[in-house]
Parts: C-alpha cells; sequence; structure tokens
C-alpha cells in the first residue's frame, strides 16, 4: 500500500478487514522497528553507553504505561472491557511488590549498572522522551475512548520488533543478558492478547467515515510518539550527540547527579 493510500481521506465507510488492512499498512511504513536506532540496537552497532541511554529513557515509557491505562480504564462503562483492560496494570505493576514488568525493566537498567534512584526519578531523561511520553497520556485522556483504545494498536506490531531486538543483544553485546532483558519474554504473549482485543473492539466500534479516520489517525500519532523517542537518542548520543543540557550523559553510574 503506498503511503498516499494511507494518507487520503475516507469518504465511505469500510468493511472492517478493510480497516484492518488500512491499520497493518500504516504499522508496516511507520511503526519503530523501521528507526534507525532500533536497527543500530539490534545489530550491535551501539556502544554500552548508549544502551544504557536507551534503557534509561525507555523507562520512562514503561513507568507512564499504567498511568495511561488507568486513566482509560476510569471511562470505560463496560464491565466487561474494564475486567480485559484491567490486565494491562497487573502485567506492568505486579500483583506485589518486585513482579511485573516495571520492575522486570529496573532489572535491565540495575544490569546496565545504571543508579536506580536516578532512573525511576527520571530527573534526566530526554527532554522529547519526556514530551512523547506525556503526549500519549494527554491524547488517551482527552480523546475519544475509540481513538484511545486504538492509540494501543502498536501492539500488534512489537513481537516482532521484541524477537529482532532481543535476538540481535544477546549475540551482540556482552554487557547484557537473557536474565537482563526478561522484561521482553512475557511481552511475547501479553502483547498478541492485548492488542487481539483491541483490534477486535476498533473493527466493531469504528463504523463511520469519521470514526475510521480518527482511529487510523490515532495510530500514525502513537507511530510518531515511539519514532520521536528514538530520534531523541539518535540526536544526543549517536550523531551529531548532543545531549541536552541536563540529560543523562553517561556519567550517573556512581549515581552522584
Ligand atoms: O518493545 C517495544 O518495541 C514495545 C512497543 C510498544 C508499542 O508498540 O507501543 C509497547 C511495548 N514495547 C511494551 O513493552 C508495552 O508494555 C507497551 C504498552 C503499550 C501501549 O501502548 O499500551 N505499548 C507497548
Amino acid at each position: 500500500m503506498l503511503m498516499s493510500d494511507i494518507e487520503t481521506p475516507i469518504h465511505e465507510a469500510m468493511s472492517a478487514d478493510e480497516l484492518e488492512a488500512r491499520l497493518r499498512a500504516i504499522g508496516e511504513q511507520r511503526y519503530h522497528h523501521r528507526h534507525s536506532f532500533q536497527l543500530m540496537l539490534q545489530n550491535g552497532e551501539l556502544n554500552r553507553r548508549q544502551v544504557q541511554a536507551w534503557a534509561l529513557n525507555r523507562y520512562y515509557y514503561q513507568s507512564m504505561i499504567p498511568l495511561k491505562d488507568a486513566s482509560l480504564i476510569a471511562r470505560l462503562d463496560d464491565p466487561a472491557l474494564r475486567r480485559a483492560w484491567r490486565t494491562r496494570l497487573v502485567d506492568h505493576d505486579g500483583e506485589v511488590e518486585g513482579e511485573g514488568g516495571i520492575a522486570r525493566w529496573l532489572k535491565l537498567t540495575d544490569g546496565l549498572e545504571l543508579d536506580r534512584e536516578m532512573v525511576v526519578s527520571a530527573r534526566r531523561v530526554l527532554p522529547a522522551t519526556r514530551f512523547a511520553v506525556e503526549a500519549y497520556l494527554h491524547f488517551v485522556r482527552e480523546r475519544s475512548v475509540l481513538e484511545a483504545i486504538a492509540s494501543s494498536l502498536t501492539e500488534l506490531f512489537s513481537p516482532l520488533v521484541i524477537g529482532q531486538r532481543v535476538s540481535g543483544m544477546l549475540k551482540h553485546y556482552n554487557f547484557v543478558s537473557a536474565e537482563t532483558l526478561a522484561y521482553f519474554e512475557p511481552r511475547l504473549t501479553q502483547a498478541p492478547r492485548d492488542a487481539e482485543m483491541a483490534l477486535d473492539y476498533v473493527k466493531r466500534h469504528a463504523e463511520r467515515p469519521d470514526q475510521q479516520q480518527a482511529v487510523l489517525e490515532a495510530l500514525i500519532f502513537k507511530c510518531q510518539v515511539l519514532w520521536t523517542q528514538l530520534d531523541a537518542l539518535h540526536h544526543a548520543y549517536v550523531a551529531p550527540g548532543h545531549v541536552p543540557p541536563g540529560a543523562w550523559d553517561g556519567d550517573a553510574q556512581t549515581g552522584t547527579s
């Protein structure tokens, strides 16, 4: 499908399957599996400092996902949908301290010898990371429930990129291990389950052309949220290497700043 096909305004309602095909075409063209930072990460072309910067900044995204999901649950009036959606909160926060995706992500930042307090404080994430992640939070809070659910559909594409990332990182970097990358293993089953549920909702509820257009735009927006985070990492830590004032600069292994 051509880019112009994606961007052509919708005047007549599509079938649910046509809508799905358009969504998948957007992912194929715009998801972060195509980003040069992601390719460098999986091809072993980053140094340890650059991988640390990725893990530190990505923690901020992870830590905000439950806030995003909780705000969505608060707006769902269907108990079945709330029940289904709340598994995401448990996946990330766990049932008890030390469990769940956020705790597993901290195993990665610990393994990379980043100071935990510095990571959790998010003091030294890139400004663009912060702005992109906050834009996602605002989008889910402010747009319709249909658009909010559609914006999670990047998860349709995450298992592929996660598989390539994990195998590439294990192959190329001696400073990560299967244990420190343990965050990703459960995502390979959680993400398809979550994405199928969201896709089913979107296919059943986006009937009018304006709703279908809004759904496609929500997915494009979310691809941009992910893309922008990698743009910022590339600009700061690869080339030209302009670390913004106040952002982590590879000096925080001691956690002094
Ligand atoms: O590793 C990745 O490339 C990747 C991508 C995405 C995504 O596509 O948004 C998510 C995740 N991971 C992830 O781990 C995760 O928990 C997650 C939640 C969401 C969401 O929008 O609700 N996306 C993603």
